[in-house]
């Protein structure tokens, strides 16, 4: 995929606390998207990760979040829930000084919460981005706190949409549901890959040829969701030819409580989304 260069949407530097998987895809995303990681800086622990996003995106690396974030005008905060107040309460000496946009990519933890640890006063936005920001194909909620300003707002939403479109949220308990339709979304779709491509190979197809053709069918099933002004229930219809293979195929999966499964998957990861905030508090 050939992504346009446009410069990084951002006034000085950009410091990511955390650089695992999600802090990679959206690095590795901003990165193509403007040739420009003179203004990244990672903070990661683990020095195979942050050495490897140097080599691969010419970030800068550090060890501890502080040097990172030192004279940053955005944080990304991208380190899982259960450290977050942990790496909080580290950068609040710091992030008083500095007055930063924060920006928490974390599932579940509130703004509240964020400006507390950080020692409040401060603007401070949720996201919930997805890994396909690697590609720029990603798609992320916003939602920020009563103190973040027009211009900070439009600061956040500007990185973000460098990697995929962005969707203000207004009510921040919607947030959890974000994340658990959008944010965990892509593995779902990842598992159906992996089950949809065994089944294949149960049914006789060679392990590539199944391969193929289950990702070519995910990417032209995806493309028209969002290429073509229907719903997917219509381009589900002009699939099934009645009595042929396909209504076979989805009365199955009706049978065995598709939807209803779905639901409680939603469901659970939307819970979740409530009880890490719960936890880490
Ligand atoms: N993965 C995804 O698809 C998405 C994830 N998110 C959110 O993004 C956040 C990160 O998730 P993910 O990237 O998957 O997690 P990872 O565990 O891959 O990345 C987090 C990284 O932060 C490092 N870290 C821990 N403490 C510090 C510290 N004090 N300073 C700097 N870095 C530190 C961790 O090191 P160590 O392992 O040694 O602790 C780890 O390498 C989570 O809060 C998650 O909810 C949001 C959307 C999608
Ligand atoms: O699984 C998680 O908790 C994170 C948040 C969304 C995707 N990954």
């Amino acid at each position: 995929m050939t992504i346009p260069d446009s410069p990084l949407p951002i006034a000085g530097a950009i410091a990511f606390i955390g650089g695992g998987n999600m802090a990679r895809s959206l690095i590795g995303g901003l990165v193509a998207r403007s040739r420009d990681a003179t203004a990244i800086r990672v903070a990661e622990p683990v020095v195979a990760l942050r050495d490897g996003l140097h080599r691969d995106f010419g970030v800068a690396g550090f060890d501890q979040a502080a040097a990172a974030a030192q004279g940053a005008a955005v944080w990304l905060l991208a380190v899982k829930p259960q450290v977050m107040r942990a790496v909080c309460t580290e950068l609040a000496t710091l992030a008083q000084a500095q007055r930063p946009v924060v920006i928490s990519i974390a599932a579940g933890i509130t703004v509240t919460q964020l400006e507390r640890w950080l020692g409040g006063g401060l603007a401070v936005v949720r996201a919930m981005p997805n890994t396909p920001a690697l590609l720029g194909v990603g798609i992320t909620g916003l939602y920020a706190n009563p103190r973040t300003d027009t211009a900070q707002r439009d600061q956040a939403a500007a990185l973000l949409d460098a990697v995929g479109p962005t969707v203000w949220i207004d009510d921040e308990a919607q947030m959890d549901a974000v994340t658990a339709v959008s944010g965990s979304g892509p593995a779902y779709l990842f598992l159906l890959a992996e089950a949809m491509q065994a089944a294949g190979i149960a049914q006789g197809l060679p392990p590539q040829a199944a391969r193929a053709l289950v990702q070519q069918t995910l990417l032209g099933a995806a493309t028209m969701l969002t290429q073509l002004d229907e719903p997917a229930d219509v381009l589900r219809t002009r699939v099934t030819s009645p009595g042929g293979t396909t209504q076979a195929a989805v009365e199955s999966f009706e049978t065995g409580g598709f939807r209803a499964l779905v639901d409680r998957a939603i469901a659970a990861a939307t819970e979740r989304g409530r009880q890490l905030s719960a936890a880490n508090d």
